[in-house]
């Protein structure tokens, strides 16, 4: 199979609402739309970025539908179908494959802490619902599962295995699962805190949940890795960190600071699902100055680009 589709920068796309609270078709169009034409590689759809956990299953396929209506054919689409009993997971996965997604992919089953062999079974019946490949979504730090060497390798032997999205902090993973997998197989490196960390590492894709706010930084971001600019590389990544750490320093959450921020961006796709915490009043002042320290940043490194 080739995987270059899936080498690049994909953001997690964000759960897209009105002012009521419902999924909204106009709103996950246009975050659709905006992300395209900053020309992204693909979209990773329904994931913690998308509040998953937090929707029902109809919300879910609905924006399944609604991104891939709207974009297939012009970025890969990659659908969660991750859910908390196999059976709503297959459901999904069996949906995403009618409407054309790439690739699905699936945090390990949540809040029972179950043995390996039950992970394993759960991703292989989501595997077996469909021709789709599929990538292992490692996030140990929300889940509590820490992908091992040996289950990596047993779900290897299973073709439509395709990568790993790579959650966990250490850098180290992500190069101990590109040697444990081999050739023909894509990392994708998932704390944007360390994007180019991962990438040196041997990530050769990324998915990240702040991309969405500031695509342009981490596309930059590839180039200087690309191009050995390990000084621009380095100096972005500080950027980079400095905006999310204001991010995740809010009353509200991160991404209702993300999306209040879009909203400056002129692209309005509500706020967030409780119990994630909405924006404060008090948080609108660091909203703007965020929303500033990004348009500099991309200002600048364009022109260091140009
Ligand atoms: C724990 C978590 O949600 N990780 C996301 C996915 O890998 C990241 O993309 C973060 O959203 C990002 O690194 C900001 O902390
Ligand atoms: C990467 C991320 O934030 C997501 O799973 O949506």
């Amino acid at each position: 199979m080739n995987l270059e589709k899936f080498r690049g920068v994909i953001p997690a796309f964000y759960a897209c609402y009105d002012e009521q609270g419902n999924v909204s078709e106009e709103a996950t169009k246009e975050l659709g739309n905006h992300l395209y034409n900053k020309k992204v590689k693909g979209l990773y759809v329904g994931g913690s970025s998308g509040e998953c956990i937090y929707q029902t299953l109809e919300e879910r396929k609905e924006t399944l539908r609604i991104v891939a209506e709207n974009l297939r054919g012009k970025l890969t689409l990659i659908a969660h179908v991750g859910a908390p009993s196999t059976r709503d997971s297959v459901i999904l996965a069996q949906y995403a494959a009618e409407l054309g997604y790439d690739a699905l992919s699936a945090i390990p089953p949540i809040y029972f802490k179950l043995p390996e062999n039950s992970v394993y079974n759960y991703w292989s019946k989501i595997m077996d619902a469909t021709d789709l490949p599929f990538i292992i979504y490692n996030i140990p730090q929300t889940t509590g599962f820490d992908l091992s060497i040996s289950l990596l390798q047993k779900l290897r032997n299973n073709p439509k295995v395709i990568g790993v999205k790579n959650s966990s902090m250490p850098v180290m993973d992500i190069e101990r699962f590109k040697a444990a997998a081999g050739e023909n197989f894509i990392v994708f490196n998932g704390p944007d805190e360390q994007f180019v960390a991962g990438r040196l590492i041997g990530a050769d894709g990324a998915i990240g949940g702040t991309y969405g706010v500031m695509p342009e930084l981490f596309l930059y971001a590839d180039e200087f890795v690309k191009t050995n600019d390990f000084v621009h590389a380095r100096e972005i990544q500080t950027k980079i960190n400095d905006i999310i750490i204001s991010l995740c320093s809010l009353e509200g959450s991160m991404y209702a600071a993300i999306k209040a921020i879009l909203a400056l961006q002129g692209v309005s796709i509500g706020g967030v699902r409780e119990p994630l915490e909405n924006i404060h009043e008090g948080d609108l002042e660091a909203i703007h100055q965020i929303k500033n320290q990004i348009d500099e940043a991309i200002a600048h490194y364009g022109k260091v680009l140009a």
